[in-house]
């Protein structure tokens, strides 16, 4: 029988509390003592071997057995990869801190960080256990449709895919982990979190591609603060003024990691496990302050993660955990290089011994194929169709000339506000083309009645974080948004998304989209169409049709005219959707003994296409950071 987390600990209280009638911790070979209890009694366990000594190898298959992760071995001087995530029964686990330093909780110097911490929950569930677990464990569902997301397909290539699971509570996560995620009212896993968190657990690399809003960023957190967690053994070594986390999540602006950030400080409130954002157009002395602190999972953008590596404040020595969110868009042309750098020239274990997962609602097979530099027998997994968007929007689009933009903008948010549409309740998204286009139309809503702000690459920063909280506020219920704002920003309450320029790319416009519609919620998105946009037509009509969204004859007649574009390779030149594991696709995979093929792959999805014809030709889009 496996032994639950809250086994383990109540077992390793019971054992603390006999020994030796002493206070000091012993090894115990089968319990695992959570963070917050291990600093109660680290003091007094002066003679536990050091970490660098204890550090198991680890000797896991994924997807293997459910038992040890680790067996005793010599000294490494490299961690050993993450390994399957099931049972701790036998895993080494004792309390304290290493004679010479080393894990979060020596870094920690003795305090304990949960009296530090700002509560980031509204209320404290604490004194709601009762119902909170209840609900917990008859899986109610209390805020997302669930229901939304039940037909959706799900496929998975790769060797040895671990099963998904259907409930939190049949994931070994840990206790305080699963307090958080009751606290943030998650009471099901979402369909990516079901098949995703599994394989992260397992230890795999995984490359994952799941509809927006659909709780993507829980799928990579949950595995990598639990993995933390575990992890009490991990040394790090000591250079002056020089941090080693132990997680990296790479995301593309300014706006989203601090939205991970935010999130991942949620996840991991009371586990002991650091989270710091480190993020471009913020003064850096005040982020070097946080580092200093200590730091178990960083989350960045890729500059100023840069600029602190070559500052020689920050190593990616002790990297176990790389997650790469919105990774189409960290992979393509504008981030690449800086990717690469980072991932490939620093200093940061190679793959296969970190543990690397990808996600994003799009993946152009093009970009794939350079994500697989990163990987190591990865899985692939597909929640919907890669690309496809949700069908909680609703879709329209409406044939508008240049000159009469505006106007017709004018006419939709009059029409939004008779109907009650319009303010706090129902905030409204404007995706435009370039920075001076964005003021420009910030500045024709405000003198027209229609208070609305900008966010974009031009505005310092402290601008745009102005910007993003006036308009969640609802105190400025329209942002008028570069591309900047396209990508993961999870906003509540964004009822209308409105391309008044269509971006080149169908990608950018399911990202843009996918602002509404969130977690389980209905959403709705106009776009702007005119002779300007022809490349998108025939993506965007397929799009459409396969989200069951109507289609206007127009845009049918213009889509079967057009040359096929507005697509980096996600799409055959033929037709249907053909977005899945490239390995499947491509002469590529059959040669590589890492494609397993077959998994538990599911439904029916496209057949792979064989003349893909769709080019990729990214632009590098001035708006993103
Ligand atoms: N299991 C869950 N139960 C309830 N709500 C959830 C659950 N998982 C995530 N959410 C909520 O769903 C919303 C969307 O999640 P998230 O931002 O992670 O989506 P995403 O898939 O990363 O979207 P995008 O592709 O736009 O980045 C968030 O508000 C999040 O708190």
């Amino acid at each position: 029988m496996r032994t639950s987390w809250a086994d383990s600990v109540a077992n390793s209280a019971s054992e603390i509390a006999v020994s030796d009638n002493s206070s000091v911790p012993r090894p115990t070979g089968s319990t695992y003592v959570p963070p917050h209890l291990r600093n109660r009694q680290a003091s007094d366990a002066p003679n536990l071997p050091g970490p660098a000594t204890e550090r198991a190898a680890f000797t896991g298959t994924a997807g293997g057995s459910l038992g040890s992760r680790w067996s005793s071995g010599p000294p490494k001087p490299e961690m050993g990869r993450p390994g399957p995530g099931y049972g701790y029964a036998g895993a080494v686990a004792v309390a304290g801190r290493g004679g010479s330093g080393g894990g979060w909780n020596n870094r920690s110097r003795g305090w304990d960080r949960r009296e530090r911490e700002v509560n980031p929950f509204d209320d404290d569930v604490d004194d709601k256990t009762d119902d909170a677990e209840q609900a917990f464990s008859e899986q109610e569902n209390t805020g997302i449709n669930f229901d939304a997301y039940e037909d959706i397909p799900v496929e998975t290539s790769g060797e040895n895919v671990p099963p998904p699971v259907n409930t939190f509570a049949e994931i070994d996560l840990g206790d305080l982990l699963n307090q958080n995620i009751r606290r943030c009212k998650y009471v099901r896993p979402t369909p990516i979190q079901r098949h995703a968190i599994p394989i992260a657990l397992a230890g795999r690399d995984l490359m994952a591609c799941a509809q927006t809003g659909s709780g993507k960023t829980a799928a990579f957190c949950f595995p990598i603060i639990s993995g933390i967690m575990r992890e009490q053994y991990v040394q790090r070594p000591r250079v002056a003024r020089t941090v080693y986390p132990l997680a990296l999540i790479l995301s593309p602006t300014r706006e989203l990691s601090c939205q991970i950030h935010d999130e991942a400080k949620k996840f991991s409130y009371q586990t002991g496990v650091k989270v710091v954002v480190a993020y471009g157009g913020a003064p850096i002395n005040q982020q070097l302050r946080e580092l200093e602190r200590g730091v178990d999972i960083l989350v960045a953008t890729p500059g100023r993660l840069v600029d602190l590596l070559e500052r020689a404040r920050l190593s990616l020595q002790m990297i176990r955990y790389l997650a790469l969110d919105e990774a189409d868009r960290m992979l393509d042309m504008g981030f690449e290089p800086q990717i690469r750098k980072i991932v490939e020239q620093m200093d940061m274990p190679n793959r296969g011994v970190r543990q690397t997962m990808l996600f994003s609602a799009t993946f152009p097979r093009e970009i794939q194929r350079l994500a697989s530099d990163f990987l190591s027998n990865y899985i692939f997994l597909a929640v919907g169709r890669v690309g496809s968007s949700t069908d909680l929007i609703v879709q329209r689009v409406e044939f508008v000339h240049e000159s009469d933009k505006r106007s017709h903008l004018m006419d939709l948010l009059h029409a939004q506000r008779e109907n009650g549409a319009h303010g706090k309740q129902a905030l409204t998204l404007v995706f435009v083309e370039t920075k001076k286009g964005a003021d420009s139309l910030e500045h024709w809503l405000c003198i027209n009645g229609f208070p609305a702000t900008t966010i974009h690459g031009d505005r310092t920063q402290q601008e745009r974080e102005l910007a993003l909280r006036s308009f969640k506020t609802g105190k400025t219920p329209i942002l008028v948004a570069t591309d900047v704002a396209a990508r993961g920003l999870d906003i509540p309450h964004v009822a209308h998304v409105i391309n008044f320029d269509l971006p080149n790319d169908i990608d950018d416009y399911v990202h843009r989209i996918g602002r509404t519609g969130r977690a389980g919620k209905s959403g709705l998105a106009t776009a702007f169409f005119n002779e300007g946009n022809l490349s998108l037509a025939r993506p965007l009509a397929e799009l459409m049709q396969e989200a069951s969204q109507e289609v206007p004859a127009w845009l049918t007649r213009y889509a079967s005219r057009a040359p096929y574009g507005g697509s980096k390779g996600r799409r055959s030149g033929g037709g249907r959707f053909g977005g899945r594991d490239f390995r499947r696709e491509s002469s590529f995979g059959k040669n590589l003994d890492y494609y397993g093929g077959g998994g538990n792959s599911g439904s029916g999805y496209g057949v792979p296409s064989s003349n893909y014809g769709g080019g990729y030709a990214p632009g590098v889009a001035s708006a993103w950071d």
